[in-house]
């Protein structure tokens, strides 16, 4: 499988990106806008706020599932048993937001969600007609308006030794949404699942972007975008010690958009938090 670095600079960039994500659900930039310095900024400030106990004045909100989810309450990904090893706080505009922190997490959720649209945007324009078909309105203005778009702050703390036997980082997983922004993490890790069911490092220079389809847009492109099983894997020798700190920017539509024939935005949604209830949170 390979995974080719797209620079977003380049005149081509819109083609190559979306044959990536079409042939591999995953698509990886270089030389993108989103500010190194911001993100570099936040890893530092949040993994200082995760390592402090004001995190847990923020408990996740079970219904609107913002706040903070401590490693206890973290997820179980579906047909998994195990929980992961990770904690993370939800930020959404309309949501909670530490005062312990800048305001940099507030100012990438806005950078990420426009860039993110201009991806999408790329999506919608290299689809050819058929699957353009498919779409009920342009990509684009099913994210228009939506408050429902998520950053999640994601810290994989350092492992102890006395982790479950079988627990992982992040377990194989597809995403639900539409389409997913992620910034080379601090630590390697990230694998997806090829088709040739062998698992592929992702790369993760410092400043790469990786993008990935998420099931929603899997199901509205009649899966010609595949939404691909990825994890994060347990770190061994020296990086055992090291906590990994990562910040996907969830693109999520409007609950009423309609996906397919058979699925609104709501009905997926709720169908897939119904599979994870009692496991999940
Ligand atoms: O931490 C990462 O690199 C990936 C996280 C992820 O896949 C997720 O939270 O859905
Ligand atoms: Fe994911």
């Amino acid at each position: 499988m390979h995974l080719p670095v797209v620079d977003f600079t380049s005149p081509t960039a819109p083609q190559e990106f979306c044959k990536s994500l079409h042939e591999t659900g995953f698509g990886v930039l270089k030389n993108h806008p989103l500010s190194q310095e911001l993100v570099e900024s936040i890893y530092a400030e949040w993994l200082g706020f995760f390592k402090t106990e004001a995190k847990a004045k923020y408990p996740n909100d079970p219904v609107k599932h913002d706040g903070y989810f401590s490693p206890s309450v973290s997820e179980t990904a579906k047909n998994f048993t195990k929980k992961d090893l990770k904690e993370f706080f939800h930020i959404y505009p309309w949501g909670r937001y530490p005062a312990e922190v800048s305001d940099a997490a507030q100012r990438y959720y806005a950078e990420g969600a426009n860039l993110a649209a201009t991806l999408l945007n790329w999506v919608e324009e290299n689809s050819p007609p058929e699957v353009k078909a498919r779409y009920s309105m342009p990509l684009p203005a099913m994210i228009e308006g939506s408050d429902h778009t998520l950053l999640r702050v994601l810290h994989y703390p350092p492992l102890r030794g006395d982790e479950e036997p079988g627990a992982v980082r992040a377990a194989a997983h597809g995403d639900i949404n539409l389409l997913t922004i992620l910034p080379a993490a601090t630590e390697p890790g990230l694998q997806v699942l090829g088709k040739d069911q062998a698992w592929h490092d992702v790369p993760c220079d410092f400043g790469l972007l990786i993008v990935n389809i998420g099931d929603m847009l899997a199901e509205a492109s009649g899966g010609y975008y595949p939404s691909t099983v990825h994890r994060v894997l347990n770190p061994t020798g020296e990086g055992a010690t090291k906590s990994r700190i990562s910040l996907p920017l969830f693109l999520h539509p409007r609950r009423e958009v309609v996906l397919s024939e058979r699925y609104t935005v709501e009905k997926y949604f709720n169908e897939r938090m119904e599979e994870l209830r009692g496991k999940k949170y």
